[in-house]
């Protein structure tokens, strides 16, 4: 009887993963291929994972710096297989992921058809819910059917625009928390510096999140914060194994990992809910998010069981959906106003003038339009989610393809967003400007632009989230300018979220003038009254302080050195970033002087010898060859090419040129400054040839030039800052000598100047 039992279970089993791991899906498979959808050829079990591995790893080696972040491809980098198989199989294909079979589309009507589809049927692939359980359980985002509409008609009400505008003060006081630990970072460097943007943009919008939505402040989400952002980082790690029957139960490393954390984050979320329940023991009329999570989790919920998944499901869900999404939201915008002066100056002039040196207000964000076009354009070419995702839970139609049941349709938004058939020519180019008349001015099809999704799923935390983007960045640009740091590397990478691979390194300095006032200082002082947090005391009188001018660097110099340096080979070679160069002229140098300087040995008598011994090595090859192959050596003619000798003299006239206008200049008698700068610098260079001989004095300016720009590079700051003083002083001593000696001289011109 036994043995029947365990032969029943062991073939059931078996039949079952015959039918789960080759029937189903060779069924799915056919099904779409009678019909024309095509696609690469699935592997057992893997489907066309191993594909898709390989090409992200290839893509991965493509990186960029800073110089170069002009082209905005991040699908290449992100999703390249994607574009290899379109190319192959059309814009409608099908692929496997594992045993899940996925139809890619990005045919804009069948698009369309898609996302705008209001039918229970179409849902959230159930393979998320099941392969990232420890992150999402069954929140809203991965839900479906009357469940999910029961969750989304409690969330919804709480993130309307009228309940967003309730919540400005609190993302104020975030932002201007931000602004002052950036402030004091840059004070204390001295008036510049390079700030990894990232981590502080998660913190800022995760206090957002949790003050907005759950009442706790930041402290007590932050260890929550951490943990979702470990178990995010473990969960896509596996995005590539997704689908691979079992793999969850394994226990991995990875999966030990995820299982604890997952323990961890459910303990603390209803260690906050208990501190609220006991807080609220009169109920009051304000409710919050988690308040309505609360009273939604009791309707339709028999254990206790049951109510806490839902309340823990639902909070993690709230606090994936709007904390990163947001944060790399923001992240790419600096990134971009950074490498754009131009839009970074446009942005800041609308907020200067909207605001008029108040904090943004509702109001006044609804006016910034420039901002708006900024935020969409960044939205378009950077979307945080890189896919939009359903599954047909019964058959459906969409288009000419007939769907059938437990088919999965992607579509895939950063190809969407980048098509140049769609955007024009420049889709991949930083363009604002093309919303300028918003959304369906700026390309043939509005609805394929979905950075926020489209349809019955839309986003719920939009509203929310671009008034949080507003009022940060427009008060980060009034208190800011924005450059990409030379240490930047361009690397978008896809953890969930579409991020910046290796962070994100802004060079921040004071701008010209400085915005934010005294009346900046009142509303502050009210939006600070309206919330008690204690914390914020040291913010309030960080923004009390004076701030300071516009700091000065050394040579007038706003851009990073390396574009100061004129940014192209010869910019790589002296701050060392073509080492093998670098390292050999220096090496080159040193040697020829110890040669000539230190051995003494002479330049001519170098040449000759020199060409002995080349000549003596020529003569015997062509007199061995020809006795031994019987032939001569051809020895090869050596013309230099006339183009690299004529760029050579022209820059050598054109040195020469200037040389001779200078000196015509100080002559002219019209500038007392410049000449006394002249004969001071000659006077100088005299005394240091009295020290050196030519050949060393050469040297040094060698390895001057390799080390000196290299090192202001690395403690420009600090060098700045003393640089400044230097100057500072000389200026002071000039004016003295000028007062007490030159204003004195008969010198009739000098006079004139002074009454002038
Ligand atoms: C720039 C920031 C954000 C972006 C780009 C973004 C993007 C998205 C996208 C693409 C979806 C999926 C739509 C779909 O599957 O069709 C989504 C869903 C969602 N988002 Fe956001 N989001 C952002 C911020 C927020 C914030 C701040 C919150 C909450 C406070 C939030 C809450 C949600 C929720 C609850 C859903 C699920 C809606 C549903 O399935 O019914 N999001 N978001």
């Amino acid at each position: 009887m036994l043995l029947a039992i365990t032969l029943v279970c062991v073939f059931g089993l078996l039949f079952h993963l015959y039918n789960s791991l080759i029937t189903k899906p060779r069924k799915l498979q056919l099904a779409l291929r009678k019909q024309g959808v095509i696609g690469p050829q699935p592997k057992f079990l893997l489907g066309n994972i191993l594909e898709m591995k390989k090409s992200c790893e290839a893509a991965k080696k493509i990186v960029s710096n800073g110089d170069v972040v002009d082209s905005h491809n991040c699908g290449a980098t992100t999703l390249p297989f994607f574009d290899q198989w379109q190319k192959q199989y059309g814009e409608v294909f099908m692929f496997s992921f594992g045993n899940t079979q996925i139809v890619h589309v990005t045919q804009p009507e069948m698009v369309r058809e898609i996302t705008t589809c209001t039918s229970l049927d179409l849902g959230k692939p159930t393979y998320q819910a099941k392969e990232r359980g420890s992150l999402l359980g069954n929140g809203i985002l991965t839900s479906n059917g009357h469940f999910w509409a029961h969750q989304r008609k409690i969330l919804a009400p709480e993130l309307y625009m009228d309940k967003v505008k309730g919540m400005i003060n609190l993302v104020q006081d975030s932002a201007l928390t931000l602004l002052s630990s950036w402030n004091n970072e840059i004070e204390a460097r001295g008036g510049i510096a390079d700030i990894k943007i990232d981590p502080d943009l998660r913190r800022f919008s995760g206090d957002v999140i949790s003050k907005a939505c759950f009442g706790s402040n930041f402290s007590k989400g932050e260890e929550i914060f951490y943990k979702l952002r470990v178990l995010q980082k473990a969960s896509s790690k596996r995005v590539l194994s997704t689908g691979i029957p079992g793999i969850r139960y394994v226990p991995s490393k990875n999966n030990r990992e995820t299982w604890a954390l997952e323990k961890e984050i459910k303990a603390l979320i209803l260690k906050i809910v208990k501190e609220k329940r006991r807080s609220e023991a009169a109920p009051s009329d304000q409710k919050d998010l988690l308040q309505m999570v609360l009273e939604g989790a009791t309707i339709n919920m028999n254990t206790q069981n049951s109510i806490d998944n839902f309340i823990v499901d639902n909070c993690k869900n709230i606090y994936l959906a709007g904390y990163e999404t947001t944060a790399v939201t923001a992240t790419w915008c600096l990134m971009l106003l950074a490498a754009n002066p131009i839009w970074q100056q446009r942005v800041r002039d609308e907020v200067v003038q909207i605001c008029k040196g108040q904090i943004p207000d509702a109001d006044m964000i609804r006016q910034m339009k420039q901002l708006t076009m900024v935020i969409n354009e960044s939205l378009r070419l950077y979307p945080p989610v890189a896919v939009i995702s359903r599954e047909a839970l019964k058959e459906m139609k969409f288009g000419e393809i007939s769907v059938p049941k437990g088919v999965n349709l992607w579509t895939i938004v950063t190809t969407l967003h980048t098509d140049p058939k769609i955007w024009g020519n420049d889709s991949y180019k930083f363009n604002p400007q093309r919303f300028a008349n918003g959304i369906r001015g700026a390309c043939e099809f509005p609805h394929v632009y979905m950075p926020f999704g489209v349809g019955p799923r839309v986003c719920l935390g939009q509203n929310l989230s671009i008034v949080e983007l507003k009022i940060l960045i427009s008060l980060i640009l009034t208190k800011f300018c924005l450059s990409i740091s030379p240490k930047y590397v361009h690397s978008p990478a896809l953890n969930l979220v579409i991020e910046p691979g290796h962070g994100e390194l802004i060079k921040m300095s004071n701008p010209v003038e400085e915005i934010v006032g005294e009346s900046t200082l009142e509303n502050k002082q009210k939006a600070l009254n309206h919330n008690d947090s204690s914390s914020s005391s040291t913010t309030d009188d960080d923004f009390r302080r004076p701030i300071d001018k516009k700091k000065c660097h050394l040579f007038d110099r706003h851009k990073p050195i390396h574009s100061t340096l004129g940014g192209g080979k010869l910019a790589d070679v002296l701050l060392w970033r073509k080492k093998k160069i670098s390292g050999g002229l220096l090496a080159g140098a040193t040697v020829i002087w110890f040669l000539f300087e230190c051995s003494g040995y002479h330049l001519l008598t170098l040449i000759c010898h020199s060409l002995i011994v080349s000549l003596a090595i020529l003569f015997f090859w062509s007199n061995l060859s020809l006795f031994v192959n019987k032939s001569f050596v051809e020895l090869p003619k050596i013309e230099l090419p006339e183009e690299i000798w004529m760029r050579f003299v022209l820059l050598l006239r054109d040195q020469c040129t200037c040389v001779s206008g200078i000196f015509r200049e100080v002559a002219s008698g019209n500038d007392l400054k410049k000449f006394l700068y002249a004969i001071f610098s000659l006077w100088i260079v005299s005394i240091v040839g009295r020290w050196f001989s030519f050949l060393t004095l050469v040297y040094l300016t060698t390895v001057m030039l390799l080390t000196v720009p290299f090192f202001y590079e690395k403690y420009g700051d600090q060098v700045d800052t003393y640089g400044e003083m230097a100057i500072k002083e000389l200026r002071k001593q000039y004016s003295q000598v000028d007062e007490k000696v030159l204003q004195k001289l008969p010198i009739p011109f000098i006079k004139d100047s002074k009454q002038e």
